[in-house]
């Protein structure tokens, strides 16, 4: 799944095992599952990607970001988070597997307003109504979201109807990917903007 990027994701999945807890990136219950529960329940996110620019907003330790940028080196990767110590974590991390398709970008992403994305991601940042609202206005005319989400997306869904509206979503979908691997099933919150 990381094609000719595994070394690097061995090289990041050794650095957050060595430094995530200490820096408040990951709990210690996290680590013994780092590679089924974080690293490719993330990287089944790397096909939906087209070539062209992607944001993800709250990266924290770098999830899904860092993954999607080792495994798509095709992809501009936008890592969007507030907090200072993440950005300086996500800054030296790209830096440090040589990632030159990574840009880090500190703010919340409700105060940002010139990106036009092709597409934004996102994963264990807030329920689908609050999500929507910040993610939507990052992404171009007939752009796409791809927002993980957990066994709970059918609720988060209904909850969120006024919010799809609002933000002209089109073409609604949740994706179940990597049953049979091994992983948690990963789903998806899909949708066309615009
Ligand atoms: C629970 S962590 C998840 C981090 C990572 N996506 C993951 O799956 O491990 C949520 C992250 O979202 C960031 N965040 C919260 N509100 C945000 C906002 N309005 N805009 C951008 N990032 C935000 C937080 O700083 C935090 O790093």
């Amino acid at each position: 799944m990381f094609g000719a990027g595994i070394e690097r994701a061995r090289s990041y999945a050794g650095q957050l095992t060595r430094r995530g807890e200490e820096l408040g990136l990951i709990g210690p219950q996290e680590l013994s599952r780092l590679w089924s529960r974080h690293l490719l329940n993330c990287v089944l996110l790397a096909p939906l990607l087209r070539p062209g620019r992607v944001g993800d907003v709250g990266s924290g330790a770098g999830l899904p970001g860092i993954v999607l940028a080792i495994a798509r080196p095709d992809v501009h990767i936008v890592l969007i988070e507030p907090m200072e110590r993440r950005t300086e974590w996500l800054r030296d991390e790209a830096e440090r597997l040589g990632l030159a398709n990574v840009e880090v970008l500190r703010a919340r992403a409700e105060d940002i307003s010139d990106l036009a994305l092709d597409q934004v991601t996102a994963r264990a940042v807030a329920a689908l109504r609050t999500l929507i609202p910040l993610t939507a206005p990052l992404v171009r005319a007939e752009g796409e979201l791809l927002l993980m989400k957990g066994a709970r997306v059918a609720e988060e869904l209904t909850a969120a109807r006024k919010a799809i509206a609002a933000a002209r979503l089109r073409d609604v979908e949740v994706l179940e990917l990597g049953a049979g691997l091994g992983t948690e099933t990963t789903r998806v919150f899909r949708a066309s903007v615009g």
